[in-house]
């Protein structure tokens, strides 16, 4: 079978089609026919495109802010040009959807239907960076292929059995009767992670207690233990937790209360500010892309200040996880930064010497990916796993078809 998997993240737009053998199902076998990544990120009403398949690696930049145009050509290319792999896209069989946020309602793979999409609307305030754009993917295919069935993949469903302890925030307890909780996110690449993991160390899952830290442009942290994600540091939205490209994360909700009583922000202000103005971004004023931060911080004092900010706040959610786990096997880097910035993995595991992490240091420079960049001598691995979030989806699909 095909499967087509759209995976809209907050700086870019990945979609794959695999082609996975019926008798392979179970086997987690699967081909990528093609692949194509939109950066929103590089430059104002610009949208990168690039699209690899049939050995070839084609890039074209749009000069618009017409987001469905370009997810339109997009998959034009599926069909058209030198990276055609299909005659007319109705030979994509099924097409799969991360979804950020599935709220309490799914907690599981589900068919997209009229309820499943309200649903997903519905949950717009709680994922606005995420949820609008899952939408206008499902409903794009819908126009492209109107017969071909859609499964929605969330997020949130690694996350749904962590203990009520992790899940609780402690505010009236009718709050959280109403859905107000740790609800965690990049679940599938958390999960993709840890599986991977053990299979790298060749050891069971089941006995092993893992940290994974997905930095990306969002970014979180997962405590597995025994293969189930036990605390996160991402909560009720994707704005808890670390400091990230643009979001703030975690600080005292009191500043919030603070900036709309005291300094007349109004709400969307504070909303914009915290989502998009902060982090990486509003701490350097330079950029939200770590690539630059590292770049700039030899000469640049905010640029540095930014880095070291973005380690402090790492480490110390890093041992938040720790502490829920009650000991730690490995930790284990994914997402665009956790996968490509050596020096950030690198001030990381120098500042958790205290835990028997031992870095090789020639082996973390060169961001070897799904390898093991422990010293011999670390008495805690160190993973660099390149998260494959979109054929985790496909798996998933093939899975329910
Ligand atoms: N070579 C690199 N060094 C440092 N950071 C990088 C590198 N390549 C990518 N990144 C970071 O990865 C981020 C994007 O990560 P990604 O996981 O693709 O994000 P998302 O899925 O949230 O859109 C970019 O904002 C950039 O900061
Ligand atoms: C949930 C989230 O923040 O996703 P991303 O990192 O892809 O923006
Ligand atoms: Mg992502």
């Amino acid at each position: 079978m095909k499967i087509l998997v759209l995976n809209a993240g907050s700086s870019s737009q990945k979609s794959c089609l695999y082609y996975i053998p019926d008798d392979a199902r179970s086997q987690h076998i699967s081909t990528e026919l093609w692949s194509a990544s939109i950066d929103w990120t590089k430059q104002e009403g610009m949208a990168n495109l690039k699209v690899e398949s049939n050995g070839l690696v084609v890039e074209e930049t749009q000069a618009t802010n017409d987001q469905l145009a370009v997810m339109k050509r997009c998959f034009e290319t599926l069909c058209e040009g030198d990276t055609a792999v299909l005659e007319t896209l109705a030979e994509v069989d099924f097409v799969g959807h991360r979804i950020v946020h599935g709220g309490r309602t799914y907690q599981q793979p589900t068919w997209i239907t009229e309820d499943v999409k309200r649903t997903i609307e519905q949950l717009i305030p709680l994922a606005p960076n995420h949820n609008p754009a899952n939408l206008e993917g499902i409903k794009l295919m819908e126009k492209l292929l109107p017969e071909t069935p859609q499964v929605a993949v969330f997020d949130t469903a690694f996350h749904s059995k962590i203990p009520t302890t992790s899940a609780i925030y402690p505010l009236p307890y009718q709050w959280y009767e109403q859905g107000i909780c740790r609800y965690g996110f990049h679940g599938i690449s958390h999960q993709y992670c840890a599986e991977k993991t053990a299979k790298l160390l060749n050891q069971d899952l089941a006995n092993l207690k893992l940290v994974t830290c997905h930095l990306g442009n969002g970014a979180s942290l997962a405590a597995i233990k025994n293969g189930h994600s036990i605390d996160t540091t991402m909560g009720f939205t994707p704005l808890e937790g670390l400091m990230m490209g643009t979001r703030c994360g975690s600080i005292d909700p009191g500043i919030v209360i603070h900036l709309l009583r005291e300094k007349d922000l109004t709400l969307d202000q504070v909303d914009v500010m915290l989502n998009k103005e902060s982090g990486l971004k509003g701490l350097s004023g330079i950029s939200a892309d770590m690539r630059s931060i590292t770049t700039e911080m030899e000469n640049n004092d905010r640029a540095k200040l930014a880095f070291e900010t973005y380690i402090h706040h790492l480490c110390r959610q890093i041992g938040a996880m720790v502490a829920s786990l009650e000991g730690l096997d490995a930790i284990v880097f994914t997402a665009g930064v956790g996968e490509n910035s050596a020096i950030v993995r690198q001030e990381t595991c120098q500042r958790l010497g205290y835990l028997g992490v031992d870095l090789d240091v020639e082996k973390n420079k060169n961001s070897p990916k799904n390898e093991d960049i422990a010293s011999n001598n670390s008495q805690v691995r160190v993973l660099v796993i390149h998260t494959d979030e979109d054929s985790a989806i496909a798996q998933t699909v093939s899975q329910i078809a």
